[in-house]
């Protein structure tokens, strides 16, 4: 049996990760390709949901930088080894929904926790599992802010929705800076239409053999 292929999706709030991993389920299912999971973060698993709602509660207005950060990684470890590494070493391609930048993005660049600090407690999660392609949907903050506004009653308004328009701009910034680092990290514009994103990346999984 091969080992699988994991591939995350990242972006700024907003950038239309959920609905190009619900299109991209649809093309994958009409080309016949079935041996495959999405999973998302934080969460994907019953522990990690349960940590995720501690961490996104609105409610939760007093949670520490350092605690955000130790919880999110927490979820993702449990996330990891109860999920994802399973899938893989059945030879699935897994799809997720966020991974280990976005921590790097959110705590790190965006909350200003030092990035090697947070990559530290990231690298005790994941144990080098990092995934063998990251698709980086960008768009700036402002669009994407909007688009949750929009759909405010349809989807959860998150704490970590409400901050500002500044957090979001840091948070943009970092992903762009690591896609300029990385390559592993494939950027596509999100401004386009789902479905024309759905096809871009598509494309790049049949061109990195993925699919
Ligand atoms: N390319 C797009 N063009 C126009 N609207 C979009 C696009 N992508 C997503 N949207 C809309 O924006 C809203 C948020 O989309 P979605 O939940 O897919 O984004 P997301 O990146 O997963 O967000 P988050 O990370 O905050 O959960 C939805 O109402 C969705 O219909
Ligand atoms: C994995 C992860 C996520 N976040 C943030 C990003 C979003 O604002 C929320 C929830 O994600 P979703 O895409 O809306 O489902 O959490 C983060 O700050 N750090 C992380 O590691």
């Amino acid at each position: 049996m091969t080992y699988g292929k994991f591939i995350s999706i990242e972006g700024p709030d907003g950038a239309g990760k959920t609905s190009v991993v619900k299109a991209l389920v649809a093309k994958l299912e009409a080309d016949g390709i079935t041996d495959f999971m999405t999973t998302r973060e934080p969460g994907g698993i019953k522990i990690s949901e349960q940590i995720r709602n501690v961490i996104l509660d609105v409610e939760n207005t007093e949670m520490d930088a350092r605690t955000e950060a130790l919880l999110f990684a927490a979820a993702r470890r449990q996330h990891l080894v109860e999920k994802i590494l399973p899938a893989l070493e059945a030879g699935k391609l897994v799809i997720c929904d966020r991974f280990v930048d976005s921590s790097l993005a959110y705590q790190g660049v965006a909350r200003n926790i030092p990035t090697d600090l947070i990559w530290e407690i990231n690298q005790f999660a994941i144990d080098n599992h990092l995934p063998d392609l990251t698709i980086l949907i960008d768009v700036p903050a402002e669009i994407g802010l909007e688009r949750i506004n929009q759909a405010k009653g349809q989807r959860q308004y998150d704490r970590l929705d409400r901050e500002g328009v500044s957090f979001h701009n840091l948070v943009r910034d970092a992903f762009l800076s690591f896609e300029a680092s990385s390559d592993r990290i494939v950027l596509v514009d999100g401004t386009q239409t789902i479905d024309e994103i759905t096809e871009k990346i598509y494309h790049i999984l049949k061109e990195k053999q993925m699919i």
